[in-house]
């Protein structure tokens, strides 16, 4: 390990963030309702124009009528370049109930974005006297974010995750596709006249696990636009998990169900991981830093990788 530690990513379930419009209050119990560990509620691109003043009064009501329960409640607000995002943030802490847990800023292109809204919700919190400190969450959907992606996941000791939003980023990097994650029919490669698809998300998502997990913020990955496929959100989702992101959103409640089971490490995995922890302690105690398990090498830093398993597991509660 480096002189500088890599710092631990905050301790709470972060398996799926679902999402509605706040011009559609109707759905709001039910997102309630659901299995996902957090919600979002939107004011960004899922709202019209005209209706963003009537969404963010949606909003700020469900935050004191609805029992959001245990969920990790955040609010999408519109982007730093709109009119609408100071008054969303002022709104949201002046009026809106303590239940309101995140602020998440879309379309981050620097450090100095999440810097003004942190100016602006340190302001109103002090203002107000909220006793909750509001955490906060980046979209990574831009050329400029993906080329900061480190400077903003510095930012602030108020930024808890960092997403990434798939749809905005193929649009700002100038992606010639309208799929919104998942594969893409143009991106394969030719061996012996047959495809192989590749992942032209990968390079994006490893760049926010990297710059994440050095600053002990939760990396997820965004939507995947396609509701009627669960094979593929899965297969997208296991990528995911496979790179280090600790959950997905869900554009539908049908792909709720899907991120859980996803990131949720099944039993096997976590009783091999338990099990290689066991076989560690063993070859500790005998004074190795090696030994053989199934087959294969174990050493110090397979117990790293199967604390990680057991971790997340005991955070879900399993
Ligand atoms: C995608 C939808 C517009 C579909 O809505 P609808 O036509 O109502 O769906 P269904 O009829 O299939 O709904 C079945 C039942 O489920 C309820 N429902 C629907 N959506 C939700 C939801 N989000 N949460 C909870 N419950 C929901 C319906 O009411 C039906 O219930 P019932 O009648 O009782 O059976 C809609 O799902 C939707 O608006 N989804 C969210 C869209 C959104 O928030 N988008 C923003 C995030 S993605 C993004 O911004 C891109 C990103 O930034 C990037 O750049 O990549
Ligand atoms: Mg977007």
């Amino acid at each position: 390990m480096s002189f500088r530690l890599q710092p631990p990513a905050p301790a709470r379930p972060n398996r799926c963030q679902l999402f509605g419009p706040g011009s559609r209050p109707a759905l709001f119990e039910k997102m309630a309702a659901s299995a996902a560990d957090v919600i979002n509620l939107d004011l960004e691109d899922s709202v019209a124009p005209g209706d963003k003043d009537q969404a963010r009064a949606n909003i700020i009501k469900a935050t004191h009528e609805v029992d959001w329960g245990n969920k990790y409640l955040s609010i999408r607000i519109n982007g730093l370049d709109t009119p609408w995002w100071y008054r969303d943030v002022v709104d949201l802490l002046e009026q809106g109930s303590d239940r309101i847990d995140q602020i998440m800023i879309p379309k981050v292109g620097c450090a100095a974005d999440v810097y003004a809204v942190d100016a602006l919700v340190t302001a109103v919190e002090a203002a107000k006297g909220r006793a909750k400190r509001i955490s906060l969450e980046v979209i990574i959907e831009s050329a400029a974010g993906i080329a900061h992606v480190e400077e903003i996941a510095a930012s602030s000791p108020r930024l808890q995750a960092m997403s990434l939003g798939a749809a905005d980023f193929a649009a700002s990097m100038g992606m010639a596709t309208t799929g919104i994650g998942g594969t893409q029919e143009n991106y394969y490669m030719l061996h012996q006249g047959a495809k192989h698809w590749s992942d032209p998300w990968h390079w994006a998502q490893a760049a926010i696990v990297a710059a994440c997990r050095t600053h002990g913020i939760l990396p997820v990955d965004g939507p995947f636009g396609d509701f009627s496929d669960d094979e593929g959100f899965r297969a997208q989702a296991l990528r995911s998990a496979t790179l280090g992101m600790v959950g997905k959103w869900a554009i539908h409640p049908k792909q709720v169900a899907l991120a859980n089971e996803v990131f949720t490490p099944s039993a096997a995995a976590v009783t091999e991981a338990r099990e290689i922890l066991a076989a560690m302690e063993e070859a500790k105690a005998a004074g190795q830093g090696a030994a053989t398990y199934k087959g294969r090498l174990i050493d110090i830093a397979s117990m790293r990788q199967a604390e990680v398993i057991v971790r997340q597991a005991e955070l879900i509660g399993g």
